[in-house]
């Protein structure tokens, strides 16, 4: 594992000022409440006749970060990725001095501007207007130079009408919008997103993106915490993978999103390629066709070990009919695991529509979507899958086949793989 830990993120030029250094931070929290609070005052109490903090683990602590090292330069966007509990918000928080390191320290350069909750630091009994002006002087701007972007801030926002409303009415979207929007027209120097742009709808998100992307041209550096592996993938040039605390990834961000879907899939005790084998159902649980096992294979026919866009792959539905059928489909949804809500379906596939029934006799059968070229982007994905008689009868359904798609390494940042070829013609043939 260690192998892929690079200690310095290395996508931007080497020259390019280091903004963030974060050297080798350990965070202990304490699992029982009492005990927190009392492990609290003496810390201080000991801090404060100039003792050592205790290094070690008292009874119910554990460490929540542990030696994690890394640097950030100025204009690299990294991505923040593990599983719940990791300690990803711990690091952000650490990160913009809301809470202390017990060991190792973070320097910083530039003004850093957190968005750490949602409608971070807003208070409720205030206006929008009220809170624009208050949380942007804490985040370092004069009264003059708020007033200089406030109409910039409640555009971007797009919360006009509710402006002069307290925030405690504000839907959870809308004190998102506000808090991005705040946050992004304070010109920091250093962003820090944990997963505030979960929330909020599509066209909303695309816009924040698209800010981003521009800030990071202007010098921006930001660190994003975000459940979905594609929006990291999207808008990071680097990683880095927290596993309970520890830094067990980072660098390049395709090969540390590939290592924390691996481990996606471990969790789930189940490998990319394994077959699923569904439970067999009784007579009165049946109606008369049932789905056995999914699985894929590749060109030669031999089960896939893994998937990757860009490869001839046929998706598998193992059946057995236990009377004759004729008009059967197969229709198939498939949808970006950790997708931000509202995202839907990003492949419909329906045998129904392609005009593709098929006859089925009493025994097992296995019905196959044979795709020429996987075209689905390296990522995460659960498929629905159902067995129809044209439009009106369904024998079975299969609501969450979990799978995922390696990137063939011709791929980055991108939604899907465009099979294609490249050429060139000189002379008379280019007119
Ligand atoms: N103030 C606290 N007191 C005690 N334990 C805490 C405290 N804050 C966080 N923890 C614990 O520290 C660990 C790391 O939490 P953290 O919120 O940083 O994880 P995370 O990776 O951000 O998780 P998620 O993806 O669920 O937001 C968790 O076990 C959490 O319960």
């Amino acid at each position: 594992m260690t192998e892929l830990v690079d200690r310095e993120i290395a996508i931007q030029s080497q020259d390019s000022e280091v903004v963030i250094s974060v050297e080798n931070v350990s965070k202990k929290f304490c699992r029982d409440l009492r005990r927190s609070l009392f492990y609290g005052v003496r810390d201080i109490a000991t801090e404060l006749i100039g003792g050592k903090r205790i290094e070690t683990l008292r009874t119910q602590e554990f460490w929540a970060l542990k030696d994690v090292n890394f640097e950030l330069r100025r204009g690299q966007a990294l991505g923040l990725v593990g599983a719940n509990g990791a300690g990803k918000s711990t690091l952000l928080r650490i990160i913009s001095g809301l809470i202390k390191p017990d060991i190792g320290t973070v320097k910083l350069k530039g003004r850093v501007a957190p968005l750490i909750a949602l409608g971070a630091g807003f208070n409720p009994l205030l206006t929008g207007r009220e809170n624009i002006y208050a949380n942007m002087s804490i985040l370092g701007l004069s009264t003059k130079e708020i007033e200089a972007r406030f109409q910039e801030v409640i555009d971007f926002a797009e919360i006009w009408d509710a402006i002069d409303a307290p925030v405690q009415n504000y839907s959870s979207g809308m004190a998102a919008r506000l808090g991005f929007a705040c946050a992004i027209h304070t010109e920091p120097e250093i962003l820090l997103i944990d997963e505030v742009l979960a929330v909020g709808d599509i066209k909303f998100k695309a816009k924040c993106y698209r800010k981003l992307h521009q800030l990071r041209q202007q010098g921006t550096s930001f660190v994003l915490v975000n459940h979905n592996p594609q929006a990291i993938l999207n808008v990071c040039d680097s990683a880095i993978y927290l596993v309970k605390g520890e830094l067990i990834a980072s660098g390049d961000t395709e090969r540390v999103i590939e290592k924390y879907e691996e481990d996606l899939f471990l969790d789930s005790k189940r490998k990319t390629s394994e077959v699923m084998y569904l439970p067999e159902k009784s007579a009165s649980e049946s109606f008369g066709l049932d789905i056995t096992h999914l699985f894929f294979r590749d060109a030669e026919g031999k089960i896939l070990e893994s998937l990757k866009s860009g490869e001839p792959t046929s998706f598998c539905v193992g059946c057995k009919a236990h009377q004759k059928f004729d008009n059967v489909t197969l229709h198939l949804k498939i949808t970006e695991l950790g997708g931000e809500g509202g995202t839907g379906a990003v492949l419909f596939l329906s045998g129904e529509n392609d005009e593709k029934f098929f006859e089925v006799v009493p025994g097992k059968h296995e019905i196959q979507l044979q795709m020429p070229c996987l075209g689905l982007a390296p990522g995460t994905y659960t498929m629905s899958i159902k067995l129809k008689q044209s439009s009106i009868y369904t024998f079975d359904v299969f609501e969450s086949f979990r799978f995922s798609v390696k990137s063939d390494g011709t791929m980055s940042q991108c939604k899907f793989y465009q099979p294609r070829a490249w050429q060139i013609v000189t002379g008379d043939r280019a007119e």
